[in-house]
């Protein structure tokens, strides 16, 4: 199968329990929960998204022919040696393509596979860390994992039903938009009232890091 890719780079993972740690990040094209278009925001399932991920033209992107063609340049763009490889599978939503043979392709050079999905298709069950970030009004159906990170505020979320779903890490990250400043203290607040969600911050923003 080829793989579309809007972009690869190597960076720290910014956000979440992994925050600090280098990474690859693979951004794939497209996502079921929005075009990508502008004029289409109002009326997606996810309205708040910070992320281009239409087509293939960024830099490191492109159409990969296979999955070798894909894990070599995650390897080239890793650029040391063996230990702690780590890849983060990102985009658009990344289980429209992550399939066996890209796995094992990853597997096969050593890389660790985090995901970020929104988790209305089930992760492949070969991920080593699997991060979902649900959306209010979709249907989310992979409910366990190591990661489960709320953008906040989100209308329509139930905590309660977060909280009972099996994830080892329960964060809570501000959403990035107009509202940031009150957003940070939105999810600052609600890490405060409820001890099981801990403040992820979009830590590379910060930084200036891609
Ligand atoms: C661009 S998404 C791609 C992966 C997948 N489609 C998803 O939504 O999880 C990567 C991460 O950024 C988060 N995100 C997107 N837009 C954001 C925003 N405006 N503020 C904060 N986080 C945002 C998502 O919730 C997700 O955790
Ligand atoms: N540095 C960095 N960390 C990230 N963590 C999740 C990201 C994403 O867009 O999926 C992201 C990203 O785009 N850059
Ligand atoms: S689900 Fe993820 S990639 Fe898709 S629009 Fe929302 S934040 Fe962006
Ligand atoms: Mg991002």
């Amino acid at each position: 199968m080829t793989y579309a890719v809007k972009e690869m780079f190597l960076t720290l993972q910014g956000e979440g329990v992994n925050a600090g740690a280098r990474a690859v990040f693979v951004r794939f094209a497209g996502c079921n929960l929005w075009s990508g278009r502008e004029q289409d925001r109002a009326t997606a399932v996810c309205k708040f998204c910070d992320t281009d991920f239409v087509g293939t033209d960024g830099l490191g992107g492109g159409k990969f022919v296979d999955a070798d063609a894909l894990a070599d340049a995650v390897v080239g763009h890793w650029a040391a040696g063996p230990d702690r490889r780590f890849v983060v599978l990102t985009g658009g939503e990344p289980m429209l393509q992550i399939d066996d043979a890209l796995v094992d392709a990853l597997h096969a050079r050593g890389f660790r596979i985090a995901i970020e999905s929104n988790g209305t298709l089930p992760a492949h069950p070969g991920i080593d860390w699997v991060c979902i970030s649900p959306k209010a009004g979709s249907d989310v159906v992979q409910r366990s994992g190591d990661e489960l990170k709320l953008v906040w505020p989100q209308a329509g979320s139930d905590l309660d039903m977060l909280e009972s779903w099996d994830f080892a890490n329960f964060l809570v990250q501000p959403m990035d938009d107009a509202n940031g400043a009150e957003n940070v203290r939105a999810a600052t607040a609600l890490a405060m009232a409820r001890p099981r969600w801990r403040l992820s911050l979009q830590t590379h923003k910060l930084l200036g890091l891609r």
